[in-house]
């Protein structure tokens, strides 16, 4: 079944070529992407939708999401905006809900937050575990984690849970919990800050996971100056996120990360991506991660919402664009391109393998998953220029009408 999409006043494909085309149309064929061009060129299709006018974009690419809890921290919210500091501590409230909560309802409750973001435009989009903090509770999120999202990363380093010595559960997760998470998840991540994992037990989780075949992220330099990039980068991990502090050598070694990089698929050549979480910044009044600083070092960035009950509690990918481009310094197509191909970077996802079916996501090209996302305007400025505005108009995410 193929459907011609048609009459786009704007199509901003984020190809290898950037290209953004005018009266363009774009032909779905089942999950790809079998055509795009000028509207009039285009192919006779089984269907077709008049989008008179409006703009298409690839669907968001959330690479940063922490959906798997239960319980709620407005009483944590509410003291921030009264001047209290956020701290790791309160991810252990959250710790506490959902273990109290049942599997039906942790489904349920991951479920509504999926399709919420969908909703928005995402069609891609992570999710992590770490509220769980046991064996069998880490292994319940993951499991879960694998039933709503595309991609499931273990965080069991998130935070050393009360009562337990810090090393003592750094081995644990890097033992018994990495081994009964590991069916569910591609990535392992651990939060290297102060109040949560040292250097030296991050670098320790960091080794055991890569032993195990995940592919690694970290949470690092959020809160303060840190190791986290340097581990990230040393480890070579995909992303580092967060990035709100970072010294010019944690910047040139994100630059130098890539500079074997020729933009193809081979992983070896590949460096960090450095993944900012504007609404996070934001909701716990830290600095803007300095995006316009590692994108003019050469640095790839990634946008994501970082969505949790502790310091983003929104998927609004829309809302991390239009602050990026209003109080981060990026163009409307930088800020776009870090939340569509920069996050499918930020996943290993921005090229496919058509021999096994993996699509690419993050950009309209022939082959790729057709995710897109149609805005009710005649441009993808309309993000920055009516901010807060309901732009989505429809959502396709792997050729499927999703809203
Ligand atoms: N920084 C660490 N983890 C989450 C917040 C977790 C929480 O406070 O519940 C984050 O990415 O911001
Ligand atoms: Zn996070």
């Amino acid at each position: 079944m193929s459907t011609l999409l048609t009459n786009l006043g704007e199509l901003m494909t984020q190809d290898s070529e950037q290209r953004v085309l005018r009266n363009a149309a774009v032909v779905i064929d089942g999950e790809r992407i079998a055509w795009l061009g000028a509207a009039a060129d285009a192919p006779a299709a089984d269907d077709s939708y008049d989008a008179q006018g409006r703009a298409l974009l690839p669907g968001w690419v959330d690479s940063h999401t922490h959906l798997i809890f239960a319980g709620d921290r407005t009483a944590e919210f509410e003291a921030r905006m009264a001047g209290e500091q956020y701290s790791a501590g309160g991810i252990a409230v959250t710790t506490g809900a959902t273990r109290g909560t049942g599997d039906y309802d942790l489904t349920r409750l991951a479920l509504g937050r999926v399709a919420e973001a969908v909703s928005q435009g995402t069609t891609y989009l992570e999710t992590k575990t770490g509220y769980g903090l046991d064996v069998e509770q880490e292994a319940r999120s993951a499991r879960i984690a694998s039933t709503v999202a595309d991609e499931v990363t273990y965080l069991g380093a998130h935070l050393v849970p009360a009562g337990m010595d810090a090393d003592e559960y750094t081995e644990l997760v890097c033992g018994a919990m990495l081994e009964a998470v590991r069916p569910y998840a591609q990535w392992a991540d651990v939060f290297c800050e102060r109040g949560a994992f040292t250097e030296e037990q991050s670098r320790r989780v960091l080794q055991a996971c890569r032993a195990a075949g995940l592919g690694l992220r970290v949470h690092g330099n959020q809160l303060g100056p840190g190791a986290g990039v340097r581990l990230a980068v040393e480890f070579g991990a995909a992303s580092v996120d967060h990035v709100n502090y970072l010294s010019d050598e944690d910047v040139e070694a994100l630059a130098a990360s890539w500079s074997g990089w020729d933009g193809g698929a081979g992983a070896d050549s590949r460096g960090t991506v450095a993944t900012c979480l504007p609404a996070c910044d934001l909701s716990t009044r830290q600095p803007l991660a300095p995006a316009r600083r590692l994108l003019d070092a050469g640095v790839p960035v990634a946008l994501a919402s970082n969505c949790n009950p502790g310091t983003s509690y929104t998927s609004s990918m829309a809302y991390c664009v239009t602050t990026a481009v209003l109080q981060m310094g990026l163009s409307v197509h930088e800020a776009v391109r870090a939340a569509t191909y920069g996050g499918a970077l930020a996943l290993g996802r921005e090229s496919g393998n058509d021999a096994d079916g993996e699509r690419a996501v993050g950009s309209i090209a022939v082959g790729h998953r057709a995710d897109l996302h149609l805005l009710n305007a005649p441009s993808a400025t309309h993000l920055a220029y009516r901010p807060g505005m309901p732009l989505t108009h429809a959502v396709w995410r792997a050729g499927v009408r999703a809203r």
